[in-house]
């Protein structure tokens, strides 16, 4: 069994429950207040900002020349297509005051670049993972299960069940696989921990977006 396929198995639970929260079922039906999404997005302006320079850094880190590139493609659609996606909704919402990321946020962001910096390029690879794959398994969850043909947040919808996010996320299924084939069983072990930690920190995101999340102090 592939390396990729024992890991959806490991965080299938978790998966069904990501698709059942508030956040996602709103997001469905398109009663999600502003306020959360609005919220949401600020933070995951800041996330997609950290999450581009983690992928740069697995792609610094890689020796083969097309994997180099397929990290350094990943690093600037992040940034740069996802980011188009945001400023769309922010023209709509209003542009957010000073973005301090959340402490969920800045969780999810810290792991993501110690990962990346510091592990094994494989368990770097199986970390960053869940943020191409579960969103595009939410996407099409949505995709498919929506009824409101007037969703306000059609286009966030759109980009994450369509084909070039699609494309982004096979590839990156890929390369893990390549990555885990030749890596020994305790390295294949650290990645589906890095990849079930990473997903755990998916649903804390929308948790967190959800409850608005303060600082305490
Ligand atoms: C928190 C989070 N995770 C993943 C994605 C999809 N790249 C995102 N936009 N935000």
């Amino acid at each position: 069994m592939k390396w990729s396929q024992q890991a959806w198995e490991r965080i299938n639970p978790l998966y069904k429950k990501i698709i059942q929260m508030p956040f996602n079922q709103e997001l469905l039906n398109g009663s999600l207040p502003k306020d959360k999404f609005k919220f949401y997005m600020a933070q995951d302006a800041y996330y997609l900002g950290e999450f581009g320079k983690a992928l740069s850094t697995i792609s610094g880190r890689l020796s083969d020349l097309n994997q180099v590139l397929a990290y350094s493609n990943f690093a600037a659609g992040a940034i740069v297509v996802e980011r188009a996606l945001h400023e769309s909704y922010f023209v709509e919402l209003g542009l957010p005051e000073e973005v301090l990321p959340s402490p969920t946020c800045l969780l999810y962001t810290n792991f993501l670049r110690n990962q990346a910096a510091f592990e094994n390029i494989e368990v770097a690879a199986a970390a960053v993972l869940p943020c191409f794959w579960i969103y595009k398994e939410v996407g099409d969850f949505i995709y498919e299960h929506q009824s409101n043909k007037l969703n306000p947040y059609k286009n966030w919808i759109d980009t994450y069940s369509g084909e070039e996010f699609a494309e982004a996320v096979h590839k990156a299924i890929e390369i893990t696989d390549h990555l885990a084939a030749s890596a020994s069983e305790s390295t294949r072990e650290q990645m589906y921990q890095a990849f079930e930690m990473a997903s755990r920190l998916e649903w804390m995101f929308w948790d967190s977006a959800y409850r608005l999340e303060k600082w305490p102090v």
